[in-house]
């Protein structure tokens, strides 16, 4: 039809005309549009609201936080009361989520009502508004911004996915698109609950680490940068690399594990660990294998007078590779500079091979003794792996324990079900015979030369065998 009274319209009406109609629609539109303005700075004059915006992206395409912040905070709001609702999976084991899905969202915050509305640019670029009454104009801008970016970090935090980062070996950086870490999802089933350990030294560990992750402002006000350290050691099986998953779950934190070997050198270092986010925990395992650090370090001071400048240098170039003074400063010094909540944890299977300066305490902040199975850790496993509380068998089994030593991990091998029937007095009856057996043997071996010979070398890690 249109086209229709176009055609009619193009052969009925002269040109002139034509241009006359044209100019008087054109002035009509501005005025209508002059008088819209006009009406708006008017409305906005008389009107008793507020309008608050905050832009997905700030200058320069920086990425605006708190509008994130705040959409999670407003998505998991009142769900019950929304008409439409997101669903999305956050991990396998966590189910289904749901989110509020609406463009337009009413909040009250100590009596005051806000209306919350996403608009989109012309150019796809979204932006929060939020519309309120001058009255309440305290309380917003005091305290109801804050509480919201708040609120929806922490619900953030509870919900979203971890990730466990390693490090690209510095070869590829160039070409795996210059990205430093690759990750993947990280599920390990890993809990405290199911860590087998004294409960006591597990209580500790807790408390720890709830003092940590609350600790924002304590750390503020001693001045000190919002970090821990913590050493896991003990013989190979006890639970070091599980309890880092335990402690990944219980405080949501993405796990940076970090492979010294595949580093050339300290700058590489440097650039890798500036470039961990914050809320993570940086892994390195089994550090007396990964460099040498110890022999290097007394090697340098000892040498240091004697060699002249150039013959330092030719040698630091050949020996290019991550040192302790490298680590140390980091730990010390870019460390504390960029980023907070972080934690770093270093496992080793001998403690007496590491520097003491690497684990002087403010670096190191709390040793944890991981050893073989105690009673105690053997009725955790017992619970875990055959839902039993107590069992005849229990006191022998605690008094072989008090002198054999056995890793959890072989416990708990032990303990697996061979087939779908658990035959509980048959698994325990074969534990107290690998125990007697154990017992003889570590008998036997300290009657030969003292102590049990020491495996060395560096094992495959609990998280590079996920790559
Ligand atoms: N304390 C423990 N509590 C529960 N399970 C444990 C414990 N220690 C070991 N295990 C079991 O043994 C397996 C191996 O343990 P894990 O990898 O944590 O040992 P590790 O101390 O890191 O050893 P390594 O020094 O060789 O790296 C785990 O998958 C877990 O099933
Ligand atoms: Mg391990």
């Amino acid at each position: 039809s249109l086209f229709f009274l176009w055609a009619t319209f193009q052969q009925m009406f002269p040109d002139h005309l034509k241009i006359a109609i044209k100019e008087f629609l054109l002035s009509t539109l501005q005025q209508v549009s002059f008088f819209q303005r006009f009406s708006d700075h008017i409305i906005t004059f008389f009107s008793p609201y507020v309008v608050i915006s905050i832009p997905e992206y700030e200058e320069y395409y920086r990425f605006n936080h708190a509008f994130a912040a705040i959409d999670t905070y407003l998505g998991a709001k009142a769900i019950d009361k929304a008409h439409k609702l997101k669903a999305s999976q956050v991990k396998e084991s966590k189910g289904l989520v749901l989110k509020r899905d609406e463009a337009k969202v009413r909040d009250v915050y100590q009596g005051v009502h806000v209306w919350w509305e996403i608009v989109t640019s012309t150019d796809g670029y979204r932006t929060q508004k939020l519309t309120f009454h001058r009255r309440g104009l305290e309380i917003v801008t005091g305290s109801y911004i804050k509480y919201v970016v708040e609120e929806g970090i922490s619900i953030e935090a509870k919900t979203k996915k971890m990730k466990l980062f390693t490090n690209n070996p510095s070869l590829n950086w160039e070409t795996s698109k210059g990205s430093l870490w690759r990750h993947i999802d990280f599920e390990h089933p890993a809990s405290f609950k199911t860590l087998a350990m004294d409960p006591a030294k597990k209580q500790e560990v807790l408390n720890d680490l709830e003092a940590f992750r609350n600790g924002k402002e304590y750390y503020k006000k001693i001045g000190k940068a919002w970090k821990r350290g913590y050493l896991l050691y003990g013989p190979p099986g006890t639970g070091k690399s599980t309890m880092i998953a335990a402690i990944a779950n219980h405080l949501n934190y993405n796990i940076y594990d970090l492979e010294l070997t595949a580093i050339q050198n300290n700058s590489e270092l440097r650039k890798l660990l500036t470039a961990t986010s914050s809320k993570s925990i940086i892994v390195i395992e089994d550090i007396d294998c990964s460099v040498d650090l110890t022999s290097k370090r007394k090697k340098r001071e000892g040498d240091l007078s004697v060699k002249k400048y150039g013959e330092q240098g030719k040698e630091d170039q050949n020996q290019s590779r991550v040192t302790l003074s490298g680590l140390l400063n980091f730990i010390d010094g870019i460390w504390s500079a960029c980023g907070q909540e972080r934690i770093i944890i270093f496992t080793t299977n001998h403690m007496e091979k590491l520097d003491p300066a690497l684990i002087r305490r403010g670096r190191m902040d709390m040793h944890i003794e991981l050893s073989y199975c105690s009673f105690e850790a053997f009725k955790v496993l017992a619970k875990n792996y055959l839902d039993l509380d107590s069992h005849p068998l229990f006191s022998e089994i605690e008094s072989l324990l008090k002198d054999t030593k056995m890793a959890p991990a072989d416990v708990a091998e032990k303990m697996m079900a061979k087939n779908q029937n658990i035959d509980v007095d048959g698994i325990l009856d074969d534990l107290v015979q690998s125990l007697e057996r154990r017992r003889k043997e570590q008998r036997g071996d300290q009657d030969d030369d003292g102590h049990k010979k020491k495996s060395s070398g560096k094992k495959l890690g609990m998280f590079r065998g996920l790559f």
